[in-house]
């Protein structure tokens, strides 16, 4: 009995010593503690979410926007965000942003517009305490491998978006990207908001690799740039036009994140890809 109650005694003293040595150990602390701690955090929101709302609904977004705000703090991160008059838009629209890791949900919470819920792939769904309160807040999920499946679920957000006056977050990279650079955009964003004629409003994310690399497993603290564009309006354009929307859109964020990313890495070290 005696020795079980030194177990974590000895914790307390050789984790903050790891901590202190080995990057390496702060790389997988970070992350583990990064889910557990969310998967805690959900487990607490959804009887709240479920007091609240009674089931599915995009208000339930408000707790966990709530909910996760401080979990930059625990990470050691901080956001600096530009633009934000830019959010300042009535009625809905679609947020485009870039997705390096799911650290992206930290600043997604940051800047999230009242009435606004994201589109994610289905495997999520399965995450958990994380899935269900992902599902409680009203996100939109989509088999990326069945095109015509995810394009009547976007059909369908399209309508909904107009009907109950929603906001919809998509990453249009459509996976997370950490090469120092954006992916091609994949279509669904741009056919969603000319489907429902509202409005794109483009986020950037500075890039994380002056604080998080995944191969060489650093997890520093650091600063991530959050800088929102001015709206893109697409009242009048037809699917003929999706391209040259999505070709416009890449332009722009893509500008911002050489800008901001650039702009970090001379204030805190090289960027390394
Ligand atoms: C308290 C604790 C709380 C914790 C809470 C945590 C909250 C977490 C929230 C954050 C979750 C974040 C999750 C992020 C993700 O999951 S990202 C991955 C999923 N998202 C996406 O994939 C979105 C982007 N993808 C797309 O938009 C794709 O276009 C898609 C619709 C999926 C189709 O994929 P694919 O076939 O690969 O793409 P293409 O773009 O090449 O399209 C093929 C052709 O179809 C045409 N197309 C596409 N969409 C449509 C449409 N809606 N309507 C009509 N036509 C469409 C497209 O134009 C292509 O045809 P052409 O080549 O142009 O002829
Ligand atoms: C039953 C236990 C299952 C455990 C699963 C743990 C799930 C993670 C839990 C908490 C992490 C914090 C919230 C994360 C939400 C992030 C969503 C995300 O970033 O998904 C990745 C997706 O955009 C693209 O996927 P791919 O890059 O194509 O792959």
């Amino acid at each position: 009995m005696d020795v079980l109650w030194m177990i974590p005694l000895l914790l307390l003293m050789i984790i903050p010593l790891l901590m202190c040595t080995s990057s390496t150990f702060v790389f997988y602390f970070k992350k583990f503690f990064y889910v557990a701690w969310m998967m805690v955090l959900a487990l607490i929101g959804i009887p709240l979410c479920i007091l609240k709302s009674g089931g599915r609904d995009i208000e339930n977004m408000r707790i966990i926007r709530f909910m996760v705000r401080h979990v930059k703090y625990l990470l050691g991160l901080r956001f600096e965000v530009s633009g934000w008059e830019h959010l300042q838009t009535e009625g809905p629209y679609v947020v485009i942003s870039n997705h390096q890791s799911s650290l992206d949900v930290l600043g997604l919470m940051e800047i999230l517009p009242d009435r606004c819920t994201t589109i994610a792939k289905k495997e999520l769904i399965y995450a958990g305490t994380v899935g269900l309160i992902c599902w409680l807040g009203g996100i939109v999920f989509i088999n990326r491998k069945k095109t015509s499946d995810a394009k009547s679920v976007m059909a369908d957000a399209a309508k909904t978006m107009l009907d109950d006056q929603i906001r919809l977050w998509v990453f249009p990279e459509g996976t997370r990207n950490q090469n120092g650079d954006l992916l091609p955009f994949k279509k669904g964003a741009f056919h969603l908001a000319v489907q429902a004629q509202v409005p794109i409003i483009p986020v950037v994310f500075s890039s994380y690799s002056n604080f998080y690399l995944r191969k060489e497993k650093q997890f520093k603290s650091g600063i991530i740039r959050l800088k929102i564009l001015p709206k893109i309006e697409t009242k009048g354009m037809t699917s003929d036009d999706v391209a040259s929307l999505s070709d416009k859109s890449f332009d722009l964020m893509r500008a911002a994140f050489l800008d901001i990313s650039d702009s970090i890495t001379r204030s805190n070290g090289p960027v390394r890809h």
